[in-house]
């Protein structure tokens, strides 16, 4: 049976700092996500999460170990290939949507296309902005938009390119449960349906309720891998951990 691992990472090791004050904020960490999953990472705060995500997407340098994406290792690549690689595979969703605000929301979710050098993908577009609800706000500037409606712009940028992996740091952490939920199953949807790969961060065990695995960290460690998490599961789990 072949497996495809969508990211792969062994022994990461990220260190903060020198000396006395040094933090290791990730740990020896050794994990992989397979294609076509959705995977949460949990853990209580200052376990690692974000910087163990931002290791993998190729957005922070490791001190010592090595991660793939689609085979390629992104340790050691050169700054012009790692943009080229983040370009063409990776989506990223933040919890600060990053959109740029002298761009309507069709010329955000338009601009990593744009600066790839790729036609603008129309139905593409007419689809996630539909999915996403997102169709009669496409002309609006951000600040024009709501919380929510901006993060599921910066969903729509993110899923437009049909990036093979999508990396996304607290999606829902600022919107509220309706909205939130909407994001996520859009995120569910596109690892269900397009067969995309999901890596969320996440705090809250409903969030990570909607992922297929839950993977756990605590001390820059993963602790716990849990298949088919329910939210009470992922609760109590944190729970136990004093998150
Ligand atoms: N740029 C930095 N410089 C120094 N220490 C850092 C830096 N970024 C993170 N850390 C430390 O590394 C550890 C892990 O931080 P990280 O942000 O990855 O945790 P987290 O699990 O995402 O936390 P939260 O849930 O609160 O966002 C923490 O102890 C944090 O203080």
């Amino acid at each position: 049976m072949t497996t495809t691992h969508a990211v792969r990472a062994d022994e990461l090791v990220k260190v903060y700092g020198e000396g006395e004050t040094a933090v290791t904020a990730v740990d020896r960490v050794s994990v992989t996500f397979p294609a076509g999953q959705f995977t949460a990472i949990v853990g209580p705060s200052g376990s690692g999460k974000s910087t163990l995500m931002h290791l993998l997407a190729g957005l922070d340098t490791a001190t010592s170990g090595s991660i793939r994406i689609g085979g390629v290792e992104v340790t050691g690549l050169a700054d012009r290939d790692l943009t080229v690689l983040r370009r063409d595979r990776i989506g990223f969703v933040f919890q600060a949507f990053n959109l740029l605000p002298t761009l309507t929301a069709e010329q955000n979710i338009l601009l990593p296309g744009e600066l790839a050098g790729r036609r603008p993908d129309r139905p593409r577009l007419a689809q996630v902005a539909a999915d996403l609800g997102l169709a009669d706000r496409l002309h609006h500037y951000p600040a024009q938009l709501s919380g929510g409606q901006q993060q599921r712009v910066a969903c729509a940028r993110a899923l437009m390119s049909r990036p093979d992996v999508v990396f996304a740091d607290e999606p829902t952490g600022s919107l509220d449960t309706r909205t939130g939920a909407g994001v996520l199953e859009l995120l569910r949807r596109s690892v269900r349906e397009w067969g995309q790969t999901v890596v969320m961060v996440t705090h809250d065990p409903v969030a990570a309720g909607y992922a297929d695995r839950v993977v756990v960290l605590a001390d820059g460690r993963i602790v716990d891998d849990l298949r088919a998490p329910t939210p009470d599961g992922v609760a109590d789990r944190l729970q136990r951990l004093g998150a």
